[in-house]
């Protein structure tokens, strides 16, 4: 059927009697649900009152610093710590009464896997598929595949032990998909890898995710490498879930209450135009500085000359960079650039992660002529 068919018509139908399209539907299925888990360490709480709620297929990010309690969660999940208080429902399964079950389903990746090391990568492979029962000759065939699928047949009958810490992990992922888990759940899979190797490992990750329709629980505190692959990630912070969501939807909730800040490269500048975007419904803070564009130096004064390339920061309670952009205009003067400042993982980081007090997420390097 010619997808083009699916938008006309009885799409519905269209779309359940063509196997192709069919795989587009979207069946949301619970396979992690996690409600009030609490669980403390020497009267610590290192995991207070979670509840998450994770859907087959889906690539999660469980971002934290250290400490957060993602370990925590993650021992639970496999049935390895037992909850103080709360439930977990892994595949419908209680992984505290039910952990070998989980187990089987359920794929580990920590963060440093180990291996025989005087075992090549392929019979290490063929180790993990007899602990968990698979028949010989299905064992090669798939160890024989995953090897393929994570860039490593070249080094199958290398030994592990020569392996560099990239290929570890390619080797980790494929030993954990080898008795074909519907969830995989990964610590920090990253860590100490090179910036390459780490893009072709997460690259992979979601391409078996997306094809294999593998669920996935990234545990990391490495925000911009979560960013590239999750679907949607959760903030963890001091055992608790402060937030989740996709990344701008955490950045909304975040920051919904910070002011929305413009900034506008331009020349022509005067004390007339000063006061009409001071007027704008919104603007309660105006900063005047020197141009990232300016190749003159401006002199120090409160308001510039006109010909001086400025560079204005504005601070508003509500998005007026439309008007901010026709007032420069109407006002006579000749805007370069306008943009409005987007709030992201760097400043998610800086927030929670960093304690940092960067609340507005800017660098503040202009040279300031006024305030408002
Ligand atoms: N077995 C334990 N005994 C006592 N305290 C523990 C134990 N395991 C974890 N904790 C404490 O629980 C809190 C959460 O630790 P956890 O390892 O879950 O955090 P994490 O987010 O995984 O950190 P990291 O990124 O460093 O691995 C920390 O304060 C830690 O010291």
């Amino acid at each position: 059927m010619d997808r083009g068919a699916c938008h006309s018509g009885d799409t519905r139908r269209d779309l359940l009697f063509d196997s192709h399209v069919r795989e587009e539907i979207t069946v949301t299925e619970t396979v992690i649900d996690i409600h009030e888990l609490t669980k403390s360490y020497n009267g610590t709480k290192a995991v207070d009152g979670l509840s998450l709620q994770i859907q087959r297929g889906e690539i999660f990010g469980l971002l934290g610093p250290n400490g957060a309690g993602k370990s925590t969660t993650i021992l639970m999940l496999l049935g390895l710590s037992e909850p103080d208080s709360g439930t977990i429902n892994v595949l419908g399964l209680n992984p505290t009464r039910e952990p070998i079950p989980v187990k089987r389903r359920v794929g580990y990746l920590p963060d440093d896997v180990g291996f025989y090391e005087d075992r090549t990568g392929f019979e290490n492979l063929m180790l993990t598929a007899r602990l968990n029962g698979i028949p010989e000759e299905t064992a090669r065939g798939r160890a024989t595949e995953l090897l393929e699928q994570v860039g490593l047949t070249h080094a199958a009958n290398k030994k592990a032990g020569a392996y560099s810490r990239g290929m570890r992990q390619r080797l980790g992922l494929a030993d954990v998909l080898v008795k074909s888990p519907e969830i995989i759940i990964l610590d920090e899979p990253t860590l100490g890898i090179d910036p390459t190797g780490m893009e072709e490992l997460l690259g992979l990750i979601r391409k078996l995710s997306r094809e294999q329709h593998l669920t996935v629980l990234l545990s990391s505190h490495q925000l911009h490498q979560v960013q590239q692959i999750c679907d949607r990630v959760g903030l963890f912070v001091r055992g608790q879930l402060l937030a989740q969501g996709d990344v701008s939807s955490l950045s909304r909730t975040l920051f919904a209450d910070d002011p929305i800040i413009i900034t506008a490269e331009m020349d022509g500048y005067s004390s007339r135009l000063q006061d009409e975007i001071r007027s704008i419904e919104g603007v309660h803070h105006l900063e005047v500085g020197a141009s990232l564009q300016a190749d003159n130096s401006p002199a120090e004064a409160d308001v510039p000359e006109p010909d001086t390339a400025v560079r204005l920061i504005i601070r508003s309670s509500t998005d007026c960079s439309p008007e901010v952009a026709r007032r420069i205009v109407e006002g006579g003067g000749r805007l370069f650039s306008l943009s409005r400042q987007q709030y992201g993982l760097d400043e998610i980081y800086h927030r929670y992660f960093a304690g940092g007090d960067d609340k507005h997420g800017e660098k503040s390097d202009s040279k300031h002529y006024s305030q408002a």
